[in-house]
């Protein structure tokens, strides 16, 4: 048996998707009994596509909800930890919920039969050394001989998060030991992907290499896209198409030519949290990562211009259409989007008519930021009849065509995806 503690995109995903795969019975345990209450129901608080079918298909059968961390850890072999780590004011990484699980998981743990814990939550390098196995420690555990424990980070994106869970290009675990690695040789066995055994440094590490990468590549992108405005003549979208030709971006599985485009700046729970926990703890071990700091810089300068771009074209005191909230397409997470800070960054210069639409994210945007002075259009077409200028913040397909369909307006892309 399987149990997942935190239910949240990578907990409730993870858990689903070795219930459909593996065909094992999974227990879920979530802290928030909101979320538990409303899983039971068959419903999911977020947008993920195809998750709340496979919830559908699998409660109360193969996926059971458990209402207190002993029920869901009592017959499970493996325990997959899938809680946050937010970001602190300074960058670094909250162990918090992490920590707290874990010492909540070390005391409701028996002696009945040896289980693996597994750290599937981002975190950074030397913390499976530095905090898990002493806090398992002081609980009584000893990892590798009473318990087995394994990193095991996820690499999956938010819009297509059940698809990338069942078809990963890539499994990494880093263990305490030789009995830990073969139980997650075995979990994984069904699914067709490289599995890749290494220590916990390499794990943790492997996956800010990764997210730092395309933060990098992101703010590349935006920067050349800002210096190409500088320059001017440039038609920036069709730039970076054709940029994509190129062969080498092409390969599968990569596709990377879905990816690198130039916009408003990255955002979403990842991303910007993941490259500022990079940054500190490389030089909380001494080395100044100049690069991730630019890509840091040049990310808030992406979204700084989108605002100077707004403030050129139009006064505070006419009403702004804006189209999109989510942190990207597809999703109606909104934590972290850079929608919230562009939109932010104009109520303090003093613009109060701002009348926004996206496809899912609206309700979860007015919920999560309260207090920016925002109108909500239930339909599209209402921002386009109640502003002249409107601005696109998120790509969603819906949008592309519309600069065709109204030439009268003012437009001002923030994702270059208007044709
Ligand atoms: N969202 C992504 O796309 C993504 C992808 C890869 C990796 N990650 C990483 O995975 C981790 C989880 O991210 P997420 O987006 O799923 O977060 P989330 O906030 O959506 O979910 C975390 C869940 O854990 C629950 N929780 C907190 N403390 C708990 C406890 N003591 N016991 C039981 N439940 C508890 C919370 O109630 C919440 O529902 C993070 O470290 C994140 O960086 C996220
Ligand atoms: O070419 C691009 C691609 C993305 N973005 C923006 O970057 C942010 C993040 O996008 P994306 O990386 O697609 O979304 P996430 O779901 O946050 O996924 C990232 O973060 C996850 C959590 O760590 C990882 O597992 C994934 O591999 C990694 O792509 C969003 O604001 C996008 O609008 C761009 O501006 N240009």
């Amino acid at each position: 048996m399987i149990a997942v503690v935190g239910l949240g995109f990578v907990g409730l995903t993870t858990a689903l998707g070795l219930a459909d795969v593996t065909g094992r019975t999974v227990y879920g345990y979530d802290a928030n009994i909101g979320l538990r209450k409303m899983l039971a129901e068959g419903t999911i608080p977020f947008y993920e596509e195809g998750l709340e079918q496979m919830l559908e298909r699998h409660l109360h059968k193969r996926f059971r909800l458990a209402e207190c961390l002993e029920d869901a850890v009592e017959g499970a072999d493996v325990i997959l930890v899938c809680v946050g780590t937010p970001s602190l004011p300074g960058g670094e990484v909250s162990l918090d919920d992490l920590l707290g699980a874990l010492s909540q998981l070390s005391a409701a743990l028996t002696n009945h039969g040896r289980k693996v814990i597994a750290v599937k939550s981002t975190v950074p390098p030397r913390t499976m050394a530095d905090k898990v196995i002493p806090l398992l420690r002081s609980g009584g555990w000893e990892p590798g001989r009473d318990i087995g424990l394994v990193h095991n980070p996820e690499f999956l994106r938010e819009g297509c998060a059940l698809k990338d869970f069942i078809e990963p290009d890539r499994i990494v675990v880093g263990a305490v030991d030789d009995w830990s690695f073969s139980v997650m040789r075995e979990l994984y066995a069904p699914f067709e992907a490289p599995l890749h055994e290494v220590g916990f440094e390499t794990a943790e590490f492997t996956k800010y290499l990764s997210n730092s990468l395309l933060a990098s590549l992101i703010s590349f992108a935006n920067e050349m896209a800002m210096a190409a405005g500088a320059i001017g003549g440039i038609d920036v979208r069709r730039s970076f198409d054709i940029l994509h030709e190129d062969k080498r971006w092409r390969g599968a599985p990569a596709g990377m030519a879905k990816y690198v485009y130039p916009g408003c700046g990255f955002g979403g729970y990842c991303l910007p949290k993941d490259t500022a926990a990079a940054i500190a703890a490389i030089e909380a071990h001494g080395y100044t990562p100049t690069l991730l700091q630019e890509v840091v810089r040049v990310n808030e300068r992406a979204k700084l211009k989108i605002v100077n771009d707004i403030a050129a074209a139009a006064a505070p005191d006419q009403v702004l259409g804006i189209l999109g909230l989510s942190f990207k397409p597809g999703s109606d997470d909104v934590r972290g989007c850079v929608a919230a800070d562009i939109l932010s960054a104009l109520a303090e210069r003093g613009y109060r008519h701002m009348l926004a639409f996206d496809p899912m994210a609206n309700r979860a945007f007015a919920s999560r930021y309260p207090k920016l002075p925002l109108d909500y259009a239930d339909r599209l077409e209402e921002v386009i009849a109640g502003a002249d200028t409107i601005v696109v913040l998120t790509a969603w397909p819906i949008f592309t065509r519309l600069k065709a369909d109204y030439p009268d307006k003012q437009w001002i892309d923030g994702r270059y995806c208007l044709i």
